[in-house]
């Protein structure tokens, strides 16, 4: 059987299976075996693991990048060629794009690349179409861009949604508060913080049993599903990224219709041929992509406003600052002056460790 095939007998045998406390922990065990299929589908799709592929594997530039994702002539490459000028074929047959198409929009200061993908369908994942390269390139992505047609059905969203979830892509979500620690004996000891309504013991078992963690202290810090424990068992596979719900086409349907897509949670409507409401969209996208920007002032000078240095916000110590700033500056520095939010006292001065925050302002003192 291959890996499809499967994911397809456990997905059927879950389905018939109803949950209850007899059958907990059979359904636990399935879950986690499906979890693991499901991983080795991701590291194929990677061509093992070392990138989506020929012709989809772009370099990256920027500080940041935003993939789009969607089916087929949603009007992925139209958005694409409208915010960032670069040219992306774009025509009313479904699989014009055939690969990645980066190109690069400057906002705020701050260089982001963005990704127009080929379409994706149903079963893309599976390996249908080119849905596997393009869900590879969409896991390296900052910020997915989940583009929709606001005249096809809604249920499209679902589908993309559980194409990209079953890569262990999480949508604006957080990693689960679970800490797990590995021992050599003594069995596995669960504790909580809170109380766990939405998971058992027999589920637990199941999934630590089946990922032969057969001695180790779980600490549950929120109150987990069974799928939020397999997730932190596999952390290192998963990606959480945020995503935008990009309703296209508004220029297509009524303002009634339209006052009923904004009940979508995470959406912008636009509508890339028009034009309209692009300026949400990127506020939307600089929100959700949580940059710091970072402006220098040399001593004894006014700060420079104009070109930031921007960081993500996963790597903006005073350390990551000096080396966007030049190689040698880490070797050099003596101490930083720091103005903005992330300072009690105006200037204080700091270490490489010190963490920015967006619009702070910094001169850096040499030894
Ligand atoms: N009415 C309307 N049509 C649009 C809009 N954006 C795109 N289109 C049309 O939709 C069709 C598909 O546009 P593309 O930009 O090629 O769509 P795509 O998502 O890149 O398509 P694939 O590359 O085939 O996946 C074209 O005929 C576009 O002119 C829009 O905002 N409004
Ligand atoms: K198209
Ligand atoms: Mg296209």
């Amino acid at each position: 059987m291959s890996t499809v095939e499967k994911i397809k007998a456990i997905e059927a045998e879950m389905a018939k299976t109803q949950k209850n406390k007899a059958t907990n922990f059979h359904l636990g065990q399935l879950k986690a075996k499906l979890a693991k299929l499901r991983k080795e589908l991701i590291s194929s799709a990677s061509g093992g693991g070392s990138g989506p592929g020929i012709g989809f594997d772009v370099a990256k530039t920027g500080v940041a990048s935003v993939g789009y994702v969607g089916f087929p002539s949603v009007g992925k490459s139209t958005l694409l060629n409208k915010l960032t000028g670069t040219h992306s074929e774009a025509a009313e047959y479904e699989f014009t794009t055939l690969t990645t198409v980066p190109g690069v929009i400057k906002y705020k200061g701050a260089k982001i690349q963005m990704l127009d993908l080929p379409g994706i369908i149903e079963g893309a994942n599976s390996g249908r179409g080119r849905g596997k390269q393009v869900i590879a390139v969409s896991r390296t992505c900052n910020l997915i861009f989940i583009v929709l047609d606001v005249n096809k059905p809604l249920i499209h969203k679902e589908i993309i949604e559980k194409e990209l979830e079953g890569v262990g892509i999480r949508l604006n979500k957080v990693p689960p508060d679970i800490i797990i620690k590995k021992k050599e004996r003594g069995g596995v000891n669960i504790t909580n913080t809170v109380p766990l309504t939405r998971l058992d013991k027999d589920e637990i078992r199941a999934v630590m049993s089946e990922y032969r963690l057969n001695s180790a202290d779980i600490a549950f810090r929120c109150d987990a599903t069974v799928d939020d424990l397999i997730d932190a068992i596999e952390i290192k596979t998963r990606r959480y990224i945020p995503a935008v719900y990009v309703l296209n086409k508004i220029d297509s349907i009524s303002i009634e219709e339209l006052e009923l897509l904004y009940k979508i949670e995470n959406c912008v409507p636009i509508s890339s041929k028009e034009g309209w409401n692009l300026d949400d969209l990127l506020e939307m996208m600089w929100d959700r992509l949580n940059l710091v920007r970072v402006y220098t002032k040399p001593k004894g000078k006014l700060p420079d406003f104009d070109e930031p240095v921007v960081l993500r916000s996963d790597r903006c110590s005073i350390e990551d600052f000096c080396n966007q700033i030049h190689k040698s500056l880490v070797a050099d520095f003596k101490t930083a002056a720091v103005y903005g939010s992330s300072v009690k006292h105006q200037p204080q001065y700091v270490g490489l460790s010190h963490i920015l925050k967006d619009e702070d302002v910094v001169t850096i003192l040499k030894k």
